[in-house]
């Protein structure tokens, strides 16, 4: 049988979501590791001022594609973008570019999606559901496709403990609800959104779980494949380790800590923090591609892509090495040491936020206004509380995915493929990833230079000092106020020094004693 990388060989591919961040690195893959591929067909859109092609020049200048450049500097070749906006209808897909993917194209990978987790619910239906509708139909029209790969969220199904590799009944039928929302006002939709979503936390896994059930109703005759990942962080080995471009998820909370603004987050230091590499998650996207093709299975194939059944590790564990890496290796201009701590416990998180969170925001507002600059840093902490507030859903509690499927994939695989897309979590060492993902924050998505490291060190250490003068300044005027003021608080304090000479004298009699 043909290895992965032959069988891609000659094929067409069209990946909606390209420009994102798992869409990037499933394009660098495919080209690095299928140098034979025939083309890349990506629907792509204009955005903030940026024609299409103008996008995707940059996106292949990134560093991203580096090794790819170095193979092959002609890779742009075979990037072949197409103007789409997933929201409009038919996908705003000329008539001559439809024609060209229904005749040409041989797989689908449909990356894109909207992830905000406090999307209106309109907007996520309209991009994570129906657009997913129109790519379907577009797909049925396909006349040499072999397989559509779907990427949904091991969380579309987060109000379950126990998850299985199948498709769940979905929460509403998706139909009605388009149907629904189409004639109904904004401000209506907003009011019912909670009823809607129910035990989900978000639109997000609430429009996810309505498109997986949208794949299913619409698949027809086609080979269809579902990839779950469960929390996806900075890559693992490929094509560098610790590559990430995004404040999503996990990755804006360790670089909020590294700078030291975050200092307390709910979080259960017991529960397993599902994060899955984003090169293990498109290393078996592409398997899955390949297996789906090859092996046209009767009904969908759902693979739950995640870790912590295989190769668990706790947030409390994820705590501790993000605080000593960036302490071994510091941001530029920390606003305060590194050193945040989860806590499962609202009032001693509520405490924390007061003291270590919103008295040092205002008191360095304070200093702004005071030397004639604007004050920020409320504003920053409560845009950080609101993110944070929404991430605490999945810190908080604890999963088990079932992976039958993924390690399926895996015995089909030959041993070379087995390495050139390799999904093996079991070989994960997660202090080394945690900080390579957290060195890769620091390099990729603020774009520091490793060589101002020392200057970042000696900018926590004036930190450190500022704290020790403040920390003393603060005793003395704690002394003035109240050991000056009060007979009692004196008295307290004649008490322990009397005590502390008292001893430091029995200490220095029996020291001679013994001599
Ligand atoms: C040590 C502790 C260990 C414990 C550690 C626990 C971690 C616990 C993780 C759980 C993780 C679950 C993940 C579920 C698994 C999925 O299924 S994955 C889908 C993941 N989706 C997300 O993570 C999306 C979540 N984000 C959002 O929903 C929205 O971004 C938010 C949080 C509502 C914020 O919205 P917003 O205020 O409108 O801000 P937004 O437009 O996103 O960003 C504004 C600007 O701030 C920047 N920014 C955003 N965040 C930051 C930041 N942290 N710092 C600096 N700048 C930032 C943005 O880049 C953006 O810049 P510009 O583009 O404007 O230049
Ligand atoms: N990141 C994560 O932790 C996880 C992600 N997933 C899933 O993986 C997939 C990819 O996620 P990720 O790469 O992180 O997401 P990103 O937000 O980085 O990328 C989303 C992609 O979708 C495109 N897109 C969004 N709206 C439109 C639109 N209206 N028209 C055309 N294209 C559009 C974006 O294009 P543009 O650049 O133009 O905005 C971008 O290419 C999603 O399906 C997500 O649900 C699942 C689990 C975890």
């Amino acid at each position: 049988m043909a290895s992965i990388s032959e069988w891609y060989a000659g094929k067409n591919v069209l990946i909606t979501g390209a420009t994102g961040f798992m869409g990037k690195v499933l394009v660098e893959k495919l080209l690095r590791s299928c140098p034979e591929v025939n083309a890349l067909y990506i629907l792509v859109r204009p955005k903030a001022g940026q024609s299409m092609s103008e996008r995707v020049q940059d996106m292949m200048k990134s560093k991203l594609f580096d090794r790819v450049r170095e193979d092959n500097p002609e890779f742009h070749q075979k990037i072949i973008p197409i103007s789409s906006e997933l929201t409009q209808p038919g996908l705003a897909i000329s008539p001559e570019d439809v024609q060209t993917l229904t005749s040409c194209i041989n797989i689908v990978f449909h990356c894109a999606a909207t992830i905000r987790f406090d999307e209106p619910l309109k907007h996520a239906l309209q991009l994570n559901v129906i657009a997913t509708q129109q790519l379907l139909s577009l797909a049925q029209q396909m006349k040499h496709l072999q397989a559509f790969i779907h990427i949904s969220t091991a969380y579309a199904n987060c109000n379950r403990r126990h998850i299985d590799e199948v498709i769940y009944p979905p929460p509403v039928e998706p139909k009605k609800l388009i149907d629904s929302l189409e004639w109904m006002d904004d401000n209506i939709i907003l009011d019912i959104t909670p009823r809607l979503i129910g035990d989900r936390p978000n639109t997000y896994t609430y429009t996810k779980a309505l498109a997986e059930c949208v794949v299913q109703q619409e698949s027809g005759k086609l080979n269809i494949g579902i990839i779950r990942p469960s929390i996806v962080g900075a890559s693992w080995q490929e094509p560098f380790p610790g590559w990430i471009d995004n404040f999503n998820g996990p990755s804006g909370v360790f670089i909020a800590a590294g700078k030291g603004i975050l200092r307390t987050m709910r979080a259960s230091n017991d529960a397993v923090a599902d994060l899955i590499p984003v090169d293990v998650v498109i290393n078996l996207t592409l398997a899955a591609g390949w297996y789906t093709a090859v092996h046209r299975p009767k009904t969908a194939l759902v693979y739950n892509c995640t870790t912590g059944g295989i190769n668990p590790f706790h947030w409390g564990e994820i705590e501790h090495h993000v605080m000593s890496t960036f302490k071994r290796n510091p941001l530029e201009q920390a606003f305060r040491r590194p050193n945040a701590n989860i806590t499962s416990n609202y009032l001693i998180n509520q405490y924390w936020i007061l003291v270590s969170h919103k008295f040092p925001a205002l008191l360095y507002d304070l200093f702004l206004r005071l030397t004639g600059q604007k004050p920020q840093m409320m504003r920053i902490f409560n845009r950080l509380h609101k993110a944070i507030g929404l991430l605490e859903y999945f810190s908080s509690q604890d999963w088990e995915w079932n992976s039958d499927n993924m390690n399926m994939l895996m015995s089909h695989l030959s041993a070379e493929d087995r390495k050139t897309f390799n999904f093996d979590v079991r070989q994960l060492n997660w202090p080394e990833y945690i900080e390579n993902y957290c060195i890769g924050t620091k390099k990729y998505v603020l774009n520091e230079d490793m060589s101002d490291i020392p200057a970042a060190r000696q900018h926590l250490r004036k930190l450190r000092n500022i704290r020790y003068t403040f920390n003393t300044v603060l005793l003395v005027f704690i002394w003035r106020v109240f050991i000056a003021r009060s007979q009692m608080a004196r008295n307290i304090w004649y008490f322990v020094v009397s005590l502390c000479f008292k001893f430091l004298s029995y200490f220095r009699a029996s020291s001679t004693l013994t001599q």
